[in-house]
């Protein structure tokens, strides 16, 4: 039997660093944001629905999307923030969807999904179980700052585009304390995946 696994948690609490640990398990992981980059690609359907809706101004000189400018556009306008995901989510789920199931397909019996809005874009369905990736806020924010270089402002804008890491939470099936060191949340990601039986394909 197979397990579908979706990571998730909120902006810099550890998501990526935690989806690496999957290796030692030899479990697959899908990464929603860098489908969310593919599919934005210059040629792309999206990529020339973003230039419909946001202007040519949102472009690089080289024509790639100008990632920045889009964050400071989206993350300040909460009606700009679901335009833009309205065009790349269904694309995003659509290559998810097609990537689980080849691995499946191809004999892996466990695969993850990590996805930042899991719980925001009710996408529960997509996975079996659920991990969330916790650390409190003042962590978070300190992490935010610290690997983007954003102002407190800045940083505290991105976390309130999510909903609180508390209340996802609440809705987990497991959950990983990632504030203390990497080591300690490989630990607990061990132990709860052989509390779900899942072994290394
Ligand atoms: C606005 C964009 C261009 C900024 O790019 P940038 O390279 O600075 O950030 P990156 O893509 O690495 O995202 C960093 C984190 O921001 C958060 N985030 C990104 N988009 C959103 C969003 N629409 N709403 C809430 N949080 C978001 C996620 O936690 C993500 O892990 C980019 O985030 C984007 O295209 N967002 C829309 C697609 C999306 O929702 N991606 C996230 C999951 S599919
Ligand atoms: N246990 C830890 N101890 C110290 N620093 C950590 C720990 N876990 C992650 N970090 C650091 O915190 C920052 C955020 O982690 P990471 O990039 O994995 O978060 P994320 O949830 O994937 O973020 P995003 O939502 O933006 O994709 C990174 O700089 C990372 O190196």
């Amino acid at each position: 039997m197979s397990v579908i696994i979706g990571l998730t948690g909120s902006i810099a609490t550890g998501k990526s660093t935690i989806s690496l640990m999957f290796d030692d398990f030899r479990i697959p992981v899908i990464d929603a944001d860098k489908l969310a980059r593919e599919v934005v690609k210059p040629g792309e359907q999206a990529y020339e629905e973003i230039i419909r809706h946001f202007g040519s101004e949102i472009l690089r000189e080289d024509k790639t999307l100008n990632r920045e400018l889009l964050g400071e556009i989206i993350f300040a306008d909460e009606q700009k923030r679901e335009q833009l995901n309205h065009i790349v989510h269904p694309a995003v789920r659509k290559k998810m969807v097609e990537k689980r199931d080849a691995y499946l397909q191809s004999g892996y019996t466990s695969v993850v999904l990590d996805i930042p809005l899991l719980f925001e874009n009710n996408l529960s369905s997509l996975v079996d179980k659920t991990i969330v990736v916790y650390v409190d806020e003042a962590t978070q924010l300190q992490r935010l700052m610290e690997r983007d270089d954003y102002s407190e402002a800045e940083a505290k804008q991105r976390i309130k585009a999510q909903m609180p890491i508390t209340e996802k939470v609440k809705k987990a099936d497991g959950v990983i304390d990632n504030t203390g060191s990497k080591f300690a949340s490989f630990e607990q990601l061990e132990k709860l995946l052989l509390s779900w039986n899942i072994l290394p394909d």
